[in-house]
Formats: C-alpha cells, structure tokens, sequence
C-alpha cells in the first residue's frame, strides 16, 4: 500500500543556533520578541538598528546581554551579511525589507522577514518553553492570533513537572550510555528498549523526582538485572498524582485555598469565646 503524502505545510525542526551568528535588522517591537528567542538558543547576534526606534525591552537586552552585539545605525548592504548564519527582518520598511530578502537569498543566508510571509525561508510559532521541553505551534502563516490562543490551552493541559522530568529523564540516559557505551547495535537496541520501558511505566511525576541516588539505583538493579524497578524499590515516594496538569493546579488550588480560607473564617467567628 502506497504511504499517505500531506504536503503544503512546513518542515519542523529544532534548529541549532548555539555560537552561530545571527543578524536582526530592526530594534522595535518584533525585533524584541526575536532576540528573546534567538537568545534562547545560545546564539551570537548582531542587531542593527537606530538607536531612537530601540524597544524599551531591545534596549534591555542590548544591555544585559554579552551575546549581542549592537550597531546604532541603519542597515548598509552586503557588507553586513558577512559571516551571518541567519538573517531576521523587522524593519517597518517593506522595500528594504525585500532588498535585505533578496541579498539573503542570493547568498543562501535563511531569512525571516517579519511583514512578509513569501520572503521567509521560515516562520516563527508560537512558543512553549519548559526546561528542555518546547514546544511550537504554527498555523503555517494562516492565524498568528490563533496559534497564540491554542498555544495558552495547550500550556494548560500540559503535565505541571514535564519540564523536569524530561531533564531528569536526559540524566538518566547520559548516565546509562556512560555504562553501556557504544552505538547502534545490540547494546543501542537494549538500551532504547530499557528506556522506552523506564518512560512508559513510571509517572512523568515521579520521574521528575529522580535524584543521582536514585538514578544509581535504577541503573544498579534495572538495567543490570534487565528489569524496571518501582519508584519505592530506588528509594522514592509516589508523587502526588491527582493535581498533575497546570490546568488543574489553576482551576483547582485557588478555590480550594478561597474555601478553606473562607471556613477559617467562620469558625473563627463562630468558636470565639464570646464576653
Ligand atoms: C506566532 C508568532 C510568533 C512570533 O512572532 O514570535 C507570529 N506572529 C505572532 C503574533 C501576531 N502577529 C500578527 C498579529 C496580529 C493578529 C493577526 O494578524 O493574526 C499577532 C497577534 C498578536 O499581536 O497578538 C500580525 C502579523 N503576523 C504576520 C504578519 C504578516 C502577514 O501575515 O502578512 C502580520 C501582519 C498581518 C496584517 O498586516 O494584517 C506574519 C507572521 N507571524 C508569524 C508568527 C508567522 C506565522 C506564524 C503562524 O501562522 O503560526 C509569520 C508568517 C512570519 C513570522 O513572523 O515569522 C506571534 C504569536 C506569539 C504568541 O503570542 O504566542
Ligand atoms: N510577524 C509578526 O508577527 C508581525 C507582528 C506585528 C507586526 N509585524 C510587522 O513587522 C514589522 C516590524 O514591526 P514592529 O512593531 O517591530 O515595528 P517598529 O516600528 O516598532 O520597529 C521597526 C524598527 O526597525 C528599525 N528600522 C527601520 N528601518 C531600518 C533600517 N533600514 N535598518 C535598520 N533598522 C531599521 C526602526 O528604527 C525600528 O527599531 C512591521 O512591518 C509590522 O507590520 C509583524
């Protein structure tokens, strides 16, 4: 039977831009959001950009950050393409828009050009960050307001210790292919399959609680011993699981304090010793 092809969408990745050098032209109110995002991928930026239509937050960044690096002036051609890895537009200028689009494209610098879809090479999404876990979602250009709104639900029904638990889960397997080195092979395929058993049978909860101690352990007598061991037998306490979503935790915690807060309150008002 024939695969099933869905075409006209968009490739995603989780692009690499650790040390590589990423231009933004522009300093206002869009320029702000990219930097934040570039700077959460250890990049090394350059941002050109007149001083007076600097954004508050640009201008903060500038500052507080040594992994960028800012020129007061307007963008002055192909010479400021040199060495670039990317190039992010966001210019209130369309004609200059295209002419930086257009030099981008002649060298093979990718671009994003803020205020026109056809000239980027790639969007950006809307974004979820936890830890190691992140998340991005795209309307492929159709409905920027909607990825934002279906972003905030998505954030809400998310597991609340995700985050953690990925990194803890990351330890975990650092230290397993310390133990059992090597790649692909029988040694890689016992490792995925050990892994994939340690993820689908502990809580995401749970793993988030894993410590050096208890990843020793769990290597000790799981892999060792072929097996997966409860989170009591490494030395743990289940989690609490019943309020495991941010959405739960939000709709939950604040009536529940207000409740008991509120029957505090009468009983204080009602047991007090009276004159
Ligand atoms: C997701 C997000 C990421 C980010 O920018 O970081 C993002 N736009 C966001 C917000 C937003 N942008 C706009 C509004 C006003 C309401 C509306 O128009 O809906 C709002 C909402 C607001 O301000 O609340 C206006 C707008 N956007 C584009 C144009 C040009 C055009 O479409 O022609 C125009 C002017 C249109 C006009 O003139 O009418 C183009 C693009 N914007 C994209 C991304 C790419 C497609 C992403 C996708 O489809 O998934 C793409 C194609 C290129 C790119 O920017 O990479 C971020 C939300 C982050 C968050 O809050 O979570
Ligand atoms: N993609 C999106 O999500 C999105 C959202 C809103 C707006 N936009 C569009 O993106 C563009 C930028 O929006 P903004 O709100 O940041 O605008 P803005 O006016 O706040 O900022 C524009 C910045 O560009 C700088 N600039 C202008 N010409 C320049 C040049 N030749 N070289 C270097 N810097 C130059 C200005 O000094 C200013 O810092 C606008 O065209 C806007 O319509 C896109």
């Amino acid at each position: 039977m024939a695969a099933t092809v869905v075409g006209g969408g968009s490739l995603l990745l989780a692009w690499q831009l650790k040390d590589k050098r990423v231009l933004i032209v522009g300093g206002g109110d869009v320029a702000s959001g990219r930097i934040e995002s570039v700077l959460a991928a250890d990049a090394l930026i350059t941002i050109i950009s007149p001083d007076e239509g600097l954004h508050p937050l640009t201008r903060r960044y500038i500052k507080s950050s040594e992994r960028i690096t800012y020129h007061d002036r307007v963008f002055a051609g192909l010479g400021d393409l040199v060495a670039v890895d990317m190039v992010l537009t966001a210019v209130d200028d369309v004609e200059k828009s295209r002419e930086i689009c257009d030099m981008c494209r002649a060298l093979r610098i990718p671009v994003n050009v803020a205020d026109i879809p056809p000239s980027c090479d790639f969007y950006f999404g809307s974004q979820i960050r936890d830890g190691p876990l992140q998340i991005m979602i795209s309307t492929n250009g159709q409905s920027p307001k909607l990825a934002n709104i279906i972003r905030k639900k998505i954030e809400l029904s998310l597991p609340f210790n995700a985050g953690e638990a990925i990194k803890k889960v990351g330890e975990l397997r650092t230290r397993l292919k310390e133990r059992a080195p090597g790649v692909g092979g029988d040694v890689g395929r016992r490792r995925m399959r050990w892994m994939v058993d340690v993820c689908t049978s502990w809580e995401i909860d749970d793993l988030a609680l894993l410590d050096d101690e208890k990843i020793r352990k769990l290597l000790d007598d799981g892999w060792e011993n072929n097996r997966v061991p409860k989170m009591e037998d490494v030395g743990g306490k289940r989690a609490q699981t019943a309020i495991s979503t941010r959405w739960m935790n939000g709709a939950l915690v604040l009536p529940v304090l207000g409740f008991l807060a509120g029957g505090a309150c009468m009983a204080f008002v009602l047991l007090r010793p009276r004159p």
